[in-house]
């Protein structure tokens, strides 16, 4: 039998129960939790990872919807537990859910809920830090001042890479990819060249726009260019950033032929997913490479580093941290909450999971549907009309 887990209680009469894997920022999602009847139960387990026999256990024999983290396995065990438990609501606190199977909870008829929007510009913010960081080695010159090993100003210290004018790659130009796609455009006038199935019509409309603004200014203007294929991209750009979804197509995106392919002295981003890259070939491509950096928030195998990876000077590297602003955090919780909320009072699905101000303005009631579903056609729920 599985070892109970320690949870604290709000509102321990409400009628549906809803459980909290981790305990989230904020309160505003615990509030519209409750205010619509759930009994809400977070679990305070120390442990940083729990197992699929934890959750289970904190599923028990009756709960109506689970929020949940990127770090959890959330396959056939999981749903068919929350099924049994007469649960059809599960939100990941995550945009990504590749820790999820959707078949999985397609098959048990549970929705799959994620909460894109609220964190875009925050993640494309630490993505565009780890570019600087990394252009201009900002970590090994901390150190080397902390080391007490500054002894006067020398030509020489720390010459790194000057972005303006260069060319910034990004491969998945979606909502994350396109935020700092426009940050180092338009903050280092950098030209952009993307790769990605879709358009990015937008992103692409901002940067002629912004170029031709530099240019009527007398400066020198910026271009775009979409790349026919990753490889372009991996040739001519000088900072590259990955912003793609992690699935088959995406996995080891980045290996050692790809890397190859890159300049000596480009710089490599990653804040999508940790599998997107090949670490393995990464370290040996910067132990081969010294003038070739790379920042990194993600890693293959969280939350561990493949061998070498934490001596490489050449890296960058924080801990999944791209989405950790107060704001963020506190509306992604609030999203996810609302997932499960929406689907458990039969709500409709949110037009355009694109758009979720609504839901987040602390001001007002949040409009009566789910934000994001990501499985709602293949569970047949309807659209709202709101
Ligand atoms: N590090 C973090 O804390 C953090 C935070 C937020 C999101 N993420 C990751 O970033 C991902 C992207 O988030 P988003 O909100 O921008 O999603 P999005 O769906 O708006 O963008 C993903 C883009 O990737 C493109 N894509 C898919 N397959 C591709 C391929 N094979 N080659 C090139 N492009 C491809 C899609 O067409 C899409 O435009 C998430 O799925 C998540 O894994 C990480
Ligand atoms: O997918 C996500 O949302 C991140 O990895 C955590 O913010």
């Amino acid at each position: 039998m599985a070892k109970p887990v320690s949870v604290e209680v709000w509102n321990p009469n409400g009628k549906y129960r809803v459980i909290s894997t981790k305990p989230m920022p904020g309160t505003r999602w615990i509030n519209l939790l409750i205010e619509q009847d759930c009994r809400v139960e977070i679990c305070t387990e120390k442990k940083t990872i729990l197992s699929v026999e934890d959750i289970i256990a904190l599923i028990g024999n009756k709960c109506d919807g689970v929020i949940g983290q990127l770090t959890e396995d959330w396959g056939d065990t999981l749903f068919a537990a929350l099924s049994r438990a007469g649960g059809k609501a599960f939100s990941n606190m995550a945009v990504g859910y590749n820790n999820v199977d959707v078949n999985a909870a397609n098959k048990y008829g549970v929705a799959v809920g994620n909460t894109p929007g609220v964190l875009t510009e925050t993640t494309a913010e630490l993505a565009a830090s780890l570019s600087l960081a990394a252009s201009r080695r900002i970590v090994e010159a901390d150190e080397f001042m902390r080391a007490g090993l500054y002894d006067g100003w020398l030509p020489h210290l720390f010459v790194g890479n000057l972005l303006k004018g260069q060319t910034v790659g990004v491969i998945g130009a979606g909502r994350i990819g396109s935020a700092y796609a426009r940050m180092m455009v338009e903050g280092f006038k950098m030209n952009l060249i993307y790769y990605d199935l879709y358009q990015a019509t937008r992103l692409e409309k901002f940067v002629t726009a912004y170029g031709e603004f530099l240019k009527s200014n007398g400066e020198q203007p910026v271009y775009w260019k979409r790349a026919s294929s990753m490889d372009e991209v991996l040739r001519e750009a000088d900072v590259i950033s990955l912003h793609p979804v992690l699935d088959k197509t995406t996995y080891h995106l980045i290996n050692k032929e790809s890397l190859a392919t890159m300049k000596k002295e480009a710089i490599l981003v990653n804040c999508s997913r940790g599998p997107v890259v090949d670490e393995v070939a990464l370290v040996e491509h910067l132990k081969q490479n010294p003038m070739f950096r790379v920042g990194l928030d993600v890693f293959e195998d969280e939350p561990f580093m493949k061998p070498g990876l934490a001596e490489m000077k050449n890296a960058v590297v924080v801990p999944h941290i791209a989405s950790a602003s107060k704001w963020t955090r506190e509306g992604m919780a609030t999203l996810a909450a609302l997932n499960v909320l929406g689907k458990i009072k039969g709500y409709p699905i949110w037009g355009d999971p694109n758009q979720v101000a609504p839901f987040l303005n602390e001001n007002a009631p949040p409009p009566a549907a789910c934000p994001s579903i990501v499985n709602a056609k293949a569970l047949g729920l309807p659209v709202s009309k709101l």
